[in-house]
C-alpha cells in the first residue's frame, strides 16, 4: 500500500516538476484525487546559482582601494601585509601540492613591480620563507617609500637575495622554481609594458610552460579589466585575485584564488561585489570553475551549492568536481528527497 501510494506520489512530482532555467525549479500545483487526496500546496523553490565570482573594474578597484584607506582607515602597510601573506598561502597551497619530497626547499622566484602589487611580492615573499621555502627577489625598479624600504630589509633581514635584474641564467634553470610569483602590475596598469618589464614579461612568457608562474592580482601585461587584449599572450597557470576578481580575470583559464580578507561588509555591497566565503582562518579560496550543467545534473549541481550553503562549508569542496560519483550519488539524493516529501505528504493528509 505504501509503496503504491509511494509510486503514484512519485509519478505526480515527476509530472508535475518544470524546470526552467539552470537552478530555478518551479513545482506546480500537483491535484491528487479521491478520498483522502488533497491538492498540494504549490511551492516555487529558487535554488542560488553557483557561486559565480563577482569582478572589479580597474577603476572600481582603485576607488575602493582610496576608501578603504580613508573610511575604516586602513593603513597601506596593514592591507599590504595582508594581501603578500593571501599570496604566500596561495603560493604555499599549490607548491605543496607539487611537492615532490618533504627534503626538497621549494625555491621561489618573486618578481616585483615599482608599484603596490610588487610591495605584495616583497610581503609574500618573507611570508614564504617564514614557511621554510627559499625565495629570491627581482626587484629592478624599487620605490624609495620608506614602507617600501623596510619591506626589502625586511626581507633581507631573512636572507633573502634582492637582485635588480632577472638572473641570466634564468632561462636556463627556469624548471628549478617550483613557482615564479609575477607581482609586476596590478589595477593600475595600463598601454604596454615599457622597460625593463617589457622584456622580463616575454621571458616569462617564453618560462610558462616548464614553470609554475603565479600572478598576483592581476596577469601582469594584461588589461585590468578586458583581459590580454594586447595579444601579448602571458598565460600564468595561477592566479590570485585580491578583494576581488578584476574584469579581466573572466578570461583567466587557470587556477584562481581569492585572497584579501579584510573589506568590511558595507564596502562590498557599496561596490556591488560578494566577498568568497573563506574557510576557516585562511586567507585565500580557490574558486573552482563550475561547468554548465543541464537536466538532473543541474539539478543536482544546486541541490550540492544549497547544501553547502547551508552547511556554511565552501561550495568549492562539495564533491562537485568528483563528476564519476555523480550518478550514484544522485540516485541516493532521490531517494532521500522522495522520502522526505512522501513524509510531509503523508502528514498533511493526516492532518486533512
Ligand atoms: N585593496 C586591495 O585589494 C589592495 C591592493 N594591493 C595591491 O595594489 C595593487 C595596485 O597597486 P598600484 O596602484 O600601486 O599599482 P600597480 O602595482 O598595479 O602598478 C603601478 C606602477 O606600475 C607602473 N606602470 C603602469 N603601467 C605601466 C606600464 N605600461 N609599463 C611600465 N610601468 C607601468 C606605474 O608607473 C606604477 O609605478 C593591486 O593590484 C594589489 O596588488 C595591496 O597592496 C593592498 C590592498
Ligand atoms: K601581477
Amino acid at each position: 500500500m505504501i509503496a503504491s501510494a509511494r509510486s503514484l506520489f512519485r509519478s505526480i512530482t515527476i509530472r508535475t516538476s518544470i524546470k526552467f532555467v539552470a537552478g530555478t525549479e518551479a513545482r506546480l500545483p500537483g491535484l491528487l484525487i479521491g478520498s483522502g487526496f488533497a491538492v498540494l500546496c504549490s511551492t516555487l523553490k529558487t535554488t542560488p546559482a553557483m557561486t559565480e565570482p563577482t569582478y572589479l573594474s580597474a577603476a572600481a578597484a582603485a576607488a575602493l582601494d582610496a576608501e578603504l584607506m580613508s573610511e575604516p582607515g586602513f593603513t597601506l602597510e596593514q592591507l599590504m601585509e595582508l594581501a603578500g601573506l593571501a599570496v604566500a598561502e596561495a603560493v604555499y597551497t599549490v607548491v605543496e601540492e607539487r611537492r615532490p619530497s618533504p627534503q626538497i626547499k621549494p625555491k621561489i622566484l618573486v618578481i616585483c613591480g615599482p608599484g603596490n602589487n610588487g610591495g605584495d611580492g616583497l610581503v609574500a615573499a618573507r611570508h614564504l620563507v617564514l614557511f621554510g621555502y627559499e625565495c629570491v627577489i627581482v626587484y629592478p625598479k624599487r620605490s624609495s617609500k620608506q614602507h617600501f624600504v623596510n619591506l626589502q630589509k625586511q626581507c633581507e633581514d631573512m636572507g633573502i637575495a634582492v637582485l635588480n635584474g632577472m638572473p641570466d641564467d634564468f632561462e636556463d634553470r627556469s624548471g628549478e622554481y617550483a613557482a615564479i610569483v609575477d607581482s609586476i602590475f596590478g589595477f593600475s596598469f595600463h598601454g604596454e609594458p615599457r622597460v625593463p618589464f617589457d622584456s622580463i614579461l616575454l621571458r616569462l612568457k617564453k618560462a610558462q610552460d616548464s614553470a609554475l608562474v603565479v600572478s598576483v592580482d592581476v596577469p601582469s601585461g594584461w588589461d585590468v579589466d578586458e583581459g590580454d587584449v594586447g595579444g601579448f599572450g602571458f598565460s600564468p597557470q595561477v592566479l590570485i585575485s585580491l578583494t576581488a576578481p578584476k574584469g579581466c580575470a573572466k578570461k583567466f583559464k587557470g587556477r584562481h584564488f581569492v585572497g584579501g580578507r579584510f573589506v568590511p561588509p558595507y564596502l562590498e555591497e557599496k561596490y556591488q561585489f560578494r566577498m568568497p566565503k573563506y574557510p576557516g582562518t585562511s586567507q585565500v579560496v580557490e574558486l573552482k570553475r563550475v561547468p554548465k550543467y543541464t537536466g538532473w545534473e543541474a539539478e543536482y549541481a544546486a541541490y550540492l551549492a544549497e547544501k553547502a550553503t547551508a552547511e556554511q562549508s565552501t561550495p568549492q569542496k562539495t564533491s562537485l568536481v568528483e563528476e564519476e560519483s555523480w550518478e550514484a550519488q544522485y540516485a541516493a539524493y532521490l531517494q532521500e528527497k522522495e522520502a522526505t516529501e512522501f513524509a510531509s505528504y503523508e502528514a498533511r493528509n493526516e492532518e486533512l
